[in-house]
């Protein structure tokens, strides 16, 4: 019987055919990509395209069932392509390039497919093909896991809920004091091992941000001076490891261990409520170089811990002499990895609490959490399977209105005692505060790059304004980082082309009606597609209508967002490590998310997708300083 039989048998022939006859997207071929490349092959879609950035991993090949010992270091999209052959009727088309670059993957690439695949693994990703398939209005269906937990969302722009419509879940935090001054859990320990002791001894030249960072967490003059002289203290301690003098290793330890914890005893409020920390000895320090142990499956003792540190030490002393003065913290790099242990175990150990082995502490510094094969099938069954339904592919169960269609989430492991693994809440529709599927009007305008060196910001203004009705006074703002372009008061790029205010392929615009009238006409965000296939004079603007509304509804000032339930794009979001934050906000910063895991990408989107939000109006001076760069 073949294959597709059966499926001819759900869909019926016609349905088949149209399936046959479509093209989708697979963004990411790892975990749940692998998965979804072969449901799709099964379910025979007519195209698949693949894209992946990355290359195989070893540590890949436990759940990337497509991968083998011999692909390693191989792309994912071109190797998954090749492994999944010989049960292929599907045309498909691998790409190794990030999804995000607009000049591999312009606006235009992506409208050729009648659905997109998301199995990524960063929230920076995510969102960018999220708002791609809004301003393209094509189905998009999101998923991700993480352990035994797991999501799927179907996305239809203009009729349910886009990826960013709600909160998502924010990385677990902690007080800085905590970590500082009086730290009660193992993590505490390894987050000041990481992110204050790692980098003030391995980051290069730490001393130079001394005085140019004025951001020092607090607006307290005294919390300053602490903070400063800590600082300070731990430049010194560079020094040590700058001098290669393998025999001053043990002053590093006599300072962080004996010295520091004695100052903190001094402060005697701190441990009203608190057992007092027990500062090394210095028969503890220099005992320990008898013994020769570590081992890194158990936890040992203290004084193994207190000896490996030496050693450990010593060996990235000599290291950063020579990688360039600049060690960064890996995870897989063993050295660093047993250098925050030893660091992590003796601190832990001084405030007592439990010492943690090297494979606990490489999964909480390394920001682990086991990825389940189970799971990502699960979540790509679903995710393929709904696809039908996108598409109204099931005549049995014709879909009239997309919030009756279900997204699905795991429960929480907590959760599993009531026997429901998978919830299937209906979709909402929009969320109508989201910056990036409601709020303003959306469209792509169509150009060639000629245009762009010959369009002035004041045609495009006009064109704008003339083809939707706007009145004489607008605003326009590049969305991407928030820099103003022209406003009532602001004209001075107006007779810059567009080229020259840096305006180019993959930039966003926000035209705003600032009249100031009960009613004005909504605001709208502008995609530039750039491609040297468009006409060469004219420069299409997109056929929509802009509603007039009431002028409360077109706030675009973010301000009014932060009590709304919806994502906006932080840095500490898109950072998948440990992150401190200023002190006024009280807390350091663990992404626990292990859906945001950006650790091999760096972010790119600051501020791209919150055209309403921190609307930053540039003084004339500074924006002039923009034009002297650019000429
Ligand atoms: N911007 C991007 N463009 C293209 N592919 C991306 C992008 N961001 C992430 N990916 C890909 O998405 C896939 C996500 O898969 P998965 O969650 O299994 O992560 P992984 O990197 O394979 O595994 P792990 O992070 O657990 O080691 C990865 O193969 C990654 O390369
Ligand atoms: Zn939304």
């Amino acid at each position: 019987m073949a294959r597709e039989t059966n499926l001819i048998k759900i869909i019926g022939e016609d349905n088949f055919q149209k399936l046959r006859s479509s093209k989708c997207l697979l963004v990411g071929a790892g975990g749940i990509g692998s998965e979804l490349l072969k449901d799709l092959i099964l379910m025979e879609f007519g195209e698949i395209h693949i894209v992946d950035l990355d290359t195989i991993d070893l540590s890949n090949l436990n759940r990337q069932f497509l991968f083998r010992q011999k692909d390693i270091k191989q792309p994912k999209s071109t190797t998954a392509v090749k492994a999944v052959q010989h049960f292929n009727n599907s045309k498909l088309v691998p790409y190794q390039g990030n999804v995000m670059d607009t000049s591999t993957f312009p606006l235009h690439w992506f409208e050729q497919f009648d659905i997109i695949f998301n199995a990524l693994d960063n929230l920076a990703a995510r969102r960018y093909v999220n708002k791609m398939s809004q301003f393209l209005s094509l189905p998009l269906l999101e998923s991700g896991t993480a352990g035994f937990d797991g999501y799927m969302q179907p996305i239809i722009p203009g009729q349910t809920e886009c990826f960013e419509c709600t909160k998502k879940e924010t990385p677990k935090t902690f007080p800085v004091c905590t970590i500082r001054s009086t730290p009660s859990q193992p993590i505490h320990c390894i987050v000041w091992a990481k992110n204050f002791l790692f980098n003030q001894l391995f980051a290069s030249d730490a001393s130079e941000n001394e005085e140019g960072n004025k951001d020092w967490g607090t607006d307290d003059a005294e919390e300053i001076k602490r903070i400063k002289q800590e600082t300070n203290e731990l430049h010194e301690l560079q020094k040590i490891i700058i001098s290669k003098d393998e025999s001053r290793v043990p002053e590093i330890l006599h300072k962080l261990f004996i010295q520091d914890i004695n100052k903190l005893l001094a402060i005697e409020n701190l441990w009203k409520t608190r057992t007092k920390p027990t500062p090394l000895s210095d028969s503890q320090i220099s005992g320990s170089s008898k013994i020769n142990k570590f081992d890194s499956n158990s936890v040992g003792t203290i004084h193994e811990q207190i000896n490996h540190f030496i050693k450990i030490t010593q060996k990235l002393m000599n290291r950063y002499a020579t990688e360039q003065s600049h060690i960064d913290f890996d995870k897989d790099d063993a050295d660093t990895l047993e250098f925050v242990v030893t660091a992590a175990n003796i601190r832990s150990h001084i405030f007592n609490i439990p010492m943690k082995s090297v494979f606990d502490i490489k999964q909480i510094a390394g920001n682990i959490i086991p990825a389940i094969a189970t799971t990502n099938a699960i979540i790509a069954g679903l995710s393929s399977l709904i696809s039908l339904r996108v598409l109204n592919l099931l005549k049995y169960a014709p879909v009239s209105k997309f919030t009756d269609l279900n997204m699905t989430f795991t429960a929480k492991a907590s959760n599993l005692s009531q026997n429901r693994y998978l919830s299937n809440p209906k979709l909402a529709p929009p969320n109508c505060n989201c910056p990036v599927c409601s709020r303003v009007s959306r469209g792509v305008i169509k150009l060639s790059p000629d245009q762009l060196k010959k369009i002035k910001l004041s045609d495009l203004i006009s064109l704008i304004r003339d083809k939707y009705d706007y009145p004489e006074d607008i605003s326009l703002l590049d969305a991407s980082d928030q820099r103003l372009l022209a406003d009532y008061d602001f004209e001075d790029l107006n007779g810059r082309t567009l080229s020259e205010v840096n305006l180019g392929n993959g930039s966003i615009i926000l035209f705003s009606d600032e009249e100031g009238d009960t009613m004005v006409r909504k605001s709208i965000e502008l995609y530039f597609d750039v491609n040297d296939a468009f006409p060469h004079d004219t420069c299409k603007l997109p056929d929509i209508r802009i509603p007039l509304v009431k002028s409360s509804e077109t706030s675009t000032n973010g301000d009014e967002d932060e009590d709304n339930d919806v994502a906006t794009t932080t840095d500490k979001q898109e950072d998948g490590g440990i992150v401190i934050l200023d002190e006024d906000e009280g807390e350091i910063e663990l992404a626990t998310d292990p859906l945001d895991d950006s650790k091999k990408r760096s972010a790119n989107l600051e501020g791209f997708g919150e055209p309403s939000s921190k609307r930053k109006k540039l003084t004339n001076e500074s924006a002039d300083s923009d034009i002297i760069e650019l000429d």
